[in-house]
């Protein structure tokens, strides 16, 4: 048996995206979920200034285990099979001009989480890519406005922007993948990435497909 401490790294997170698609393209909601357990983890440990950060993606978990739990739960086995049910069943607030009746839609919820997956594999596309000396504070800001920013308010980008001046710098970041040397880390996010690019893609084309890519 593995030891708890030592499987706990990010090639095992990225890896374990891959398990939330099926061959037929249908994205796991549990596997989702558990992925994304596995980021916050990552998280908690870059310290208490990113805590805020943590606490809502705990918060949108929380909302699709209840969903998933509830006697509804079989129609949140997949991404697609809860769009089919809330859409279907008009459990969706799609008109921002209205009062909010489901501000804890399954779709809103996923679709935040959807969009910081997008900042994740531009940040780390770039800790790959970059050279040695390069920046984490300018590549997780540079990922961070060309997604996640434009959805949220000033004061929240004020928040992330004094949270990414505390980062490690480039090869502290690659260690604390835990996959031994910056190198190793290099070619493990080469070949794990595409893992959170495929789950990206279809989820992005599945909103698309239902315009639910701009929900309030
Ligand atoms: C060793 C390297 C490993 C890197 C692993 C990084 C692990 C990343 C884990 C989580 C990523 C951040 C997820 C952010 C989710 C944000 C969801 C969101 O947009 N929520 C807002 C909208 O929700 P509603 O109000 O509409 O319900 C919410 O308002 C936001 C609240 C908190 C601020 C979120 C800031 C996101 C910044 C993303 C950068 C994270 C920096 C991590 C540093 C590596």
């Amino acid at each position: 048996m593995g030891d708890p401490e030592s499987d706990f790294n990010l090639k095992v997170i990225l890896v374990s995206f891959k398990q939330c698609l099926t061959e037929d393209g249908q994205v796991l909601l549990d596997h989702y979920i558990t992925s994304w357990k596995g980021l916050v983890r990552f998280l908690n440990s870059l310290g208490a200034i990113f805590s805020f950060i943590s606490k809502d993606v705990v918060s949108k978990l929380q909302i699709m285990e209840g969903l998933r739990n509830s006697p509804q739960g079989e129609h949140y086995t997949s991404l697609q099979s809860m769009v089919a049910y809330e859409v279907g069943n008009k459990l969706v607030d799609i008109d921002r001009r209205s009062r909010p009746r489901y501000p804890n839609s399954g779709c809103r919820t996923v679709l935040r989480l959807h969009r910081a997956l997008r900042w994740l594999q531009l940040f780390l596309e770039g800790l790959r890519t970059s050279p040695e000396d390069a920046s984490t504070s300018t590549l997780c800001s540079d990922a961070y406005n060309t997604t996640l920013a434009a959805y949220h308010s000033w004061i929240i980008r004020q928040a992330v922007t004094v949270a990414f001046c505390t980062l490690p710098t480039r090869k502290v970041f690659l260690e604390a993948m835990n996959v031994g040397s910056s190198e190793q880390a290099v070619e493990m996010l080469g070949e794990a990435l595409p893992f959170i690019e495929n789950v990206y893609d279809i989820s992005q084309k599945l909103y698309a497909e239902h315009s639910l890519l701009d929900l309030p």
